[in-house]
């Protein structure tokens, strides 16, 4: 059981209120000039991984304070519940053991106290010889070739994982193409499925419940796309497999059950790439670099339950998103990876981290009285400087960033990597040190501005600075650096939802929505009497007379 304490009534919470009033008045460039040792206290290391917090507006005394927060609202313990396999996703009675899936030590994990490691290491086995296979050419389609393509179908958690670590990893893309098809929106199979040849194309149906209605029709589409070509009932099973919890459902659909990959409820769809969720991984990057990727995680892990506050990179982070969220004012946080191939990381934790943490009941089903989850968003650099840069660094809302780079790149053609790690530096530099009145009133003299202008243009150019900012850098971007940098994510959206009191596995937020199409599509498809409110029966009429649907 998590502890439910509110943590605006602990001590630590008053004494952090009333330092942020002190941390308010104070600029970056300060907190350099008192410490010239700044840099090297506040850097994290983790195998290649350098995690530099300086650049936040924070101090020891506010990290003292943040650790006393964590330690009143039993943050270890929290850690040490969820590791150990206990059920701490409470509103669904379910245990969170992501972590055992990417568990390569000795440890046994227990689940009702049954051991869960057999299970996984069965499915991984069943991983690898399944993409063994696909790779080497030894699955045949139904007309003997062999399968080029390989379509996974599935939404949230079931599609943004794969698709996000698929396009991060290209440069060890094999010679199988992945796709990614997740919208009910019917351009997206569509669009995917035009060039591609249904005789050497494997489809995943990759769905924890396999209810989901996006999945299920985007399923149930390719099936007939599939069987419009040469091909019969019982090629089926040389095309189709599937990953999910739900045996019935998989079966109903048609799928054979040895082409099944199972994954098991303790398992969270948002945390589930490191599951059978991730088997497209596995096809398309090979099962060798799929494995090195759990390892990835593994060593974070290990890290988050051994290494203390000060050390315990994703307390850290925490830590200085609960600062920033609940003492500091931010409403959003940025996730700007200065790597292309990363263009789905942020689109990633935004799923992640706004679907653990959006949430106003507490563990005592109350409402809580202070800020909970932040809006993540994010696109890659050095793109985002000629987009919504502008606003972070003149804008008034106060965005605090984290900026991810790697020292070495698998593209070696011309200099475009030091560019791009040059532009990373600057603006996380900029966006610090800002600009004064005095520095930009001598930059326009100096070139020969008169008097009249420097007056009516020098308060545009110049910058407060100030603004916090998390560098993350890495050697060259692998699947056990991304492996661990997920994970450090993942652990750091755990314990803000320890610490704000709220139940971080569940996603009841999703349902309304849900239900409420359901009760739309009929309305939509058959006619008859509309008892909605009037914009809604208004949009609805609209839609049915531009489709010529009588109501
Ligand atoms: O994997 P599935 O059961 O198809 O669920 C797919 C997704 O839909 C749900 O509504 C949740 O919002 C997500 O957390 C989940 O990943």
């Amino acid at each position: 059981m998590l502890k439910r304490i509110d943590p605006s009534q602990t001590k630590a919470w008053t004494q952090l209120e009333s330092k942020a009033r002190e941390m308010r008045e104070k600029h970056l460039k300060d907190l350099f000039a008192e410490d010239p040792n700044r840099f090297e206290k506040m850097k994290r290391e983790h195998k290649d991984l350098l995690f530099d917090f300086s650049k936040n507006l924070i101090d020891a005394e506010s990290l003292e304070l943040l650790e006393e927060l964590f330690s009143e609202c039993g943050v270890k313990e929290g850690i040490q519940a969820m590791l150990s396999g206990e059920k701490i996703n409470e509103t669904e009675g379910r245990a969170v053991l992501h972590t055992a899936l990417r568990n390569f030590s000795d440890e046994e994990i227990l689940v009702d106290g049954q051991s869960v490691n057999e299970d996984i290491e069965k499915v991984l086995e069943q991983m690898q010889d399944f993409s063994d296979l696909i790779i080497s050419g030894n699955w045949k389609g139904y007309s003997g070739k062999t399968i080029k393509h390989i379509v996974n179908i599935g939404i949230g958690g079931s599609d943004l994982g794969p698709l996000m670590v698929y396009e991060a990893l290209k440069p060890y893309h094999n010679h199988l193409r992945c796709h990614y098809v997740s919208n009910v929106d019917g351009a997206h199979i569509n669009e995917t499925l035009k060039d591609l040849d249904p005789e050497q194309t494997l489809f995943i149906i990759a769905s924890k419940t396999f209810t989901t209605q996006e999945t299920m029709t985007n399923a149930r589409s390719a099936r007939e796309w599939f069987l419009r070509s040469n091909a019969s009932e019982n090629d089926i099973a040389k095309h189709f497999v599937a990953v999910s919890t739900n045996r019935e459902k998989v079966i109903d659909f048609g799928i054979d059950p040895t082409n099944m990959f199972v994954f098991w409820d303790w398992v969270g769809g948002r945390y589930s790439v490191w599951s059978a969720i991730g088997l497209s991984l596995a096809c398309g990057l090979g099962y060798k670099n799929f494995e090195k990727f759990l390892r990835g995680a593994h060593s974070m892990d290990r890290h988050l339950a051994e290494a203390d506050f000060k050390n315990n990179i994703p307390m850290q982070m925490a830590a200085l998103g609960i600062w920033y969220v609940n003492f500091m004012g931010a409403e959003s946080e940025a996730i700007i990876p200065y790597d292309q191939n990363m263009h789905r990381f942020a689109a990633y934790f935004q799923q992640g981290n706004m679907e653990s943490n959006g949430k106003y009941i507490d563990r005592n089903g109350q409402k809580v009285s202070y800020a909970t989850g932040p809006i993540i968003w994010g696109e890659p650099g050095t793109n985002g400087q000629h987009a919504f840069f502008q606003l972070m660094h003149q804008g008034t809302r106060f965005i605090p960033a984290d900026f991810i780079g790697f020292a070495e790149s698998h593209y070696t053609m011309g200099d475009h990597h030091l560019k791009l790690l040059s532009n990373f530096l600057a603006q996380t530099e900029a966006l610090m040190i800002g600009k004064t009145k005095e520095e930009v009133e001598a930059e326009m003299k100096a070139k020969g501005s008169s008097e009249e202008e420097i007056a009516k243009i020098a308060p545009y150019r110049v910058f407060e600075g100030n603004r916090p900012t998390t560098s993350i850098l890495g050697q060259k971007s692998d699947p056990e650096s991304l492996g661990a940098l997920i994970a450090a994510y993942e652990h750091k959206i755990f314990i803000q939802g320890l610490v704000w009191n709220i139940y971080s596995f569940d996603q009841w937020g999703v349902e309304l929505g849900k239900a409420l199409a359901n009760t739309i599509l009929p309305l939509l498809s058959e006619g008859g009497e509309i008892d909605k409110d009037a914009s809604t029966k208004g949009l609805i009429t609209y839609i049915r007379n531009r489709r010529g649907i009588k109501g």
